[in-house]
């Protein structure tokens, strides 16, 4: 393969999210030069090394390495799982403003470096980093990308999945909103294949709507009780990132909720939030409506309002 064609990922944070992320990277082969930076430089380089040390096994022949900013300006994508992370007792927004003075030294340094690829975040809380990242950077909103509520739609159809005894890739839910407490499920617009979930439950001996909000509420929650239980949470990301990064390389145009720019009545700029969206090369390329119960729509507007009130506060 030509230089040219390199799929090159400039990745910000070697923790436990970065570092998940790339092992999944390496093996679904995902991208041709990978490049590892972190605050502290030697255990970039000891990830890096250990990494290669898998290279053989992958079935593809990566280039992993410990970099530098300059290596950012040919990237195609600058990954950025810097931060701090929840400890217990704390929610994802507590993070605020520690992650914000983080990423405001990063993107000078990747963007000085002439940086014109598509940004992904992760670090949380993951919207308002987004829209952090959108506002520095200036780039068009397609070109910023955070994660959203693709980990908690995961964890969503996982839970249906067991439910129902059904592939989860076959339980069509989403979960919307902030990546965050405030986060919901549409429920009018969850389908097992074409069947609405209403009509499934109904059939289903034993199922109520209320199972249904306890499996909501088991999403919501999920974070807190593997943060709890071994005090972080990376695996399930690092796979959701993995996901977004081939439907961006393979040009996929395939529907995920990933944080994408929603402009209205929130903020001069417009926000960042977990929405389903059409995801290819050029990023997002665009916002699904979905036809959401008025509840569903009041749900929507109230989780936009605790982001742009917290975003307000800093
Ligand atoms: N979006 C999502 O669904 C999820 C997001 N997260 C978030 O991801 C972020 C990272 O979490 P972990 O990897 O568990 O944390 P971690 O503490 O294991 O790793 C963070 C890394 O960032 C590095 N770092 C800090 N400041 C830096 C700087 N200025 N430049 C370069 N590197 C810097 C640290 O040295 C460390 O290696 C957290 O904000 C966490 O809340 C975690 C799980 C899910
Ligand atoms: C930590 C976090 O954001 C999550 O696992 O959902």
């Amino acid at each position: 393969m030509e230089k040219a064609d390199k799929r090159k990922i400039v990745l910000i944070g070697t923790g436990m999210v970065g570092m998940s992320y790339a092992y999944a990277l390496l093996n679904q082969n995902l991208c041709d030069e990978l490049v590892l930076i972190d605050i502290n430089k030697k255990r970039a380089e000891g990830e890096a090394m250990d990494l290669n040390h898998g290279v053989a096994f992958s079935g593809g022949n990566m280039e992993i390495y410990a970099g530098e900013y300059t290596d950012c300006c040919n990237a195609d994508l600058v990954v950025l799982t810097a931060g701090l992370p929840q400890k217990e007792g704390q929610n994802r927004l507590d993070l605020l403003k520690e992650n914000r003075k983080i990423f405001e030294r990063i993107l000078q340094s990747v963007l000085e470096n002439g940086f014109h690829g598509i940004f992904l975040v992760a670090t949380n809380p993951v919207d308002i980093m987004t829209r952090i990242v959108y506002e520095i950077s200036g780039f068009p909103p397609e070109k910023v990308i955070g994660t959203g509520t693709a980990l908690d739609t995961a964890r969503l159809r996982y839970l249906l999945g067991e439910k129902f005894m059904i592939d989860p890739r076959n339980m069509h839910a989403y979960v919307m909103g902030e990546h965050g407490d405030s986060e919901f499920v549409p429920w009018s617009q969850a389908m097992m294949a074409t069947k609405p979930i209403f009509d499934l439950c109904g059939e289903t001996e034993g199922c109520h709507f209320q199972e249904l909000l306890e499996l909501e509420e088991e999403v919501r929650m999920a974070a807190y009780k593997i943060i709890e239980a071994k005090k972080a949470t990376y695996y399930g990301i690092g796979m959701a990132m993995a996901r977004i990064t081939k439907a961006i390389f393979g040009n996929e145009y395939s529907v995920l909720t990933v944080s994408a720019h929603l402009q209205g009545e929130y903020g001069e700029n417009g926000i960042y939030i977990g929405i389903p969206c059409v995801v290819n090369r050029m990023g997002i390329q665009r916002i699904v409506e979905l036809p959401l119960g008025s509840e569903e729509k009041q749900r929507l507007h109230s989780s936009c309002e605790t982001l742009e009130n917290t975003y307000r506060e800093i």
